[in-house]
């Protein structure tokens, strides 16, 4: 590996050993950058790789909140505003028990990349809290959005950065973290956060994006390989907001979402989640708070296989869409001896690094990266963000197309990316390049700091 690449990861490594997401998708992205940072060597003399890897500002804060019995509990929230060199921070929130620095800076970073992807001027931030919202009722969720936003409020806007939903946060958390917003800012600034609910100016399709735009990525993917997506069958994990639009575009491009995922292992069902019924289902199971998938076994009459990973199921395709290193080598290895050809991550770095050279080096595997993939998230806020400034409202079908095109610009900036640099079909290395070359030309040229 090139020597400047190598030092910056080894210090990574040296500085951060106690964050372990966060070492692992720096390493990540830098294995595909070898060949740029040997064609620029201005990049040294500035020690640009150096300042990539340090989040312009990061912060903690306490988040105390009363509980429906009247007790008194204290959370940690956490947001870093990673990277501004292309647009004010742009990243979701997360709630969930095991949230703590290194898991929002690995996700911000990733974030860095993915926001430059989408075209659009939005730079990269995450947050959250290490609040579970599991089996809290919709008061305590409440509650705890008041007082979260009540600490965070101070710090960002919508010139400055722009909070969304990331797991354990969806519209309805949005929309209390907004209303907190308003009252203490006095002012409408409804641009300050996106995936608000849609009379409070979020925008349509949003809810949906991250899946719908998942789904249009893979339609690129196959009709390079000159398939179709209808009758595909396509194994998924978790039955959150991302599955759940997966699921439904699926469903209208005459494909099929085969498995679905939780914490307590996973449901098999051969005709697919397909119908409104069963969709709009999921969608009622992940607003319950249980966050155990069985629920659609028992409703349904399928398969639930407790304590499992749905990743041995023979399918098309595999969308690990849930979370972070879900899929292991053991899980690559049954991926591959299941002749699967399609593996598009969706959730963010839901393969470990082993498993993904692993996948990578199959000739018989086409691996896309999720910082691309999942990317049409994080630019429906985008369009959400031009909505509020503009005081407007687009059309579904407006958000919907522009979506499609954004992805598709993605697909094919991530190809031209690898091309470009004798990586040959790498779509993996084509958009960890293409993100970051357009992050370090803005860096470049605002002047080292
Ligand atoms: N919401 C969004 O717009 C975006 C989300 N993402 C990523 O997509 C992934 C999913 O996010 P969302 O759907 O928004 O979250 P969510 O909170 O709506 O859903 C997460 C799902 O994962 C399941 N889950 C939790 N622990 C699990 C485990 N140990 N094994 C299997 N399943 C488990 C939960 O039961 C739930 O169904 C995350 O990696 C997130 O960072 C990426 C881009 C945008
Ligand atoms: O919509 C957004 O701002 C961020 C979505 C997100 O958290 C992600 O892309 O991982």
């Amino acid at each position: 590996m090139n020597g400047y690449l190598a030092r910056v990861i080894e210090e990574v490594k040296g500085k951060h050993g106690d964050e372990p997401e966060f070492v692992q998708t720096v390493e990540e992205v830098f294995s595909s950058l070898e060949p740029v940072i040997e064609q620029h060597p201005e990049y040294e003399a500035a020690d640009l790789l150096s300042r990539m890897v340090e989040p312009e500002r990061t912060f903690s804060f306490r988040v105390t909140w009363m509980a429906d019995d009247g007790t008194w509990h204290t959370n940690t929230g956490y947001r870093t505003q990673f990277n501004g060199a292309i647009g004010p921070y742009k990243g979701g929130l997360r709630f969930r028990k095991d949230v703590n620095l290194g898991i929002i800076k690995f996700l911000a970073f990733e974030q860095t990349f993915k926001n430059a992807l989408t075209g659009l001027p939005i730079g990269s931030g995450k947050g959250g809290s290490d609040f579970d919202p599991t089996g809290k009722s919709d008061a305590e969720i409440m509650r705890f959005c008041q007082s979260f936003m009540t600490a965070l409020h101070r710090f960002i806007g919508p010139d400055v950065d722009v909070p969304a939903g990331d797991m354990g946060v969806g519209t309805r958390e949005i929309s209390y973290l907004f209303g907190q917003y308003r009252r203490l800012r006095g002012a409408w600034e409804n641009g300050v956060l996106t995936g608000k609910d849609f009379a409070s100016g979020g925008s349509l399709v949003r809810p949906q994006a991250t899946g719908y735009g998942a789904v249009y990525y893979l339609e690129n993917v196959l009709k390079h390989e000159g398939e179709s997506i209808e009758g595909k069958t396509i194994a998924c994990a978790g039955f959150g907001n991302v599955t759940w639009g997966i699921c439904q575009k699926a469903a209208d491009l005459g494909a099929k979402v085969v498995t679905l995922s939780g914490p307590d292992g996973y449901i098999y069902d051969p005709d697919g989640v397909t119908t409104k019924e069963k969709i709009d289902y999921i969608v009622e199971m992940r607003a319950s708070g249980r966050n155990q998938v069985k629920d659609y076994a028992d409703k349904f009459g399928v398969a639930f296989y407790p304590g499992e990973k749905p990743w041995g199921v023979k399918v098309d395709v595999c969308m690990p869409s849930a979370m972070e290193n879900d899929v292991h080598l053991e899980h690559a290895r049954q991926i591959v001896g299941n002749g699967v050809k399609y593996y598009i991550e969706v959730a963010n770095m839901p393969t470990t690094n082993e498993a993904l050279s692993y996948l990578m080096s199959q000739s018989g595997v086409i691996v896309a990266p999720s910082k691309a993939v999942n990317a049409g998230g994080v630019a429906t806020s985008a369009l959400e963000m031009a909505q509020n400034s503009e005081r407007l409202v687009w059309t579904e079908e407006e958000v919907d197309q522009r979506l499609r095109q954004i992805m598709n610009n993605i697909y094919t900036m991530s190809v031209e990316a690898a091309e470009k640099y004798g990586l040959g079909y790498n779509l993996v290395a084509g958009a960890n390049i293409a993100g970051f070359q357009r992050v370090a030309d803005a860096m470049m040229a605002q002047g080292i700091f």
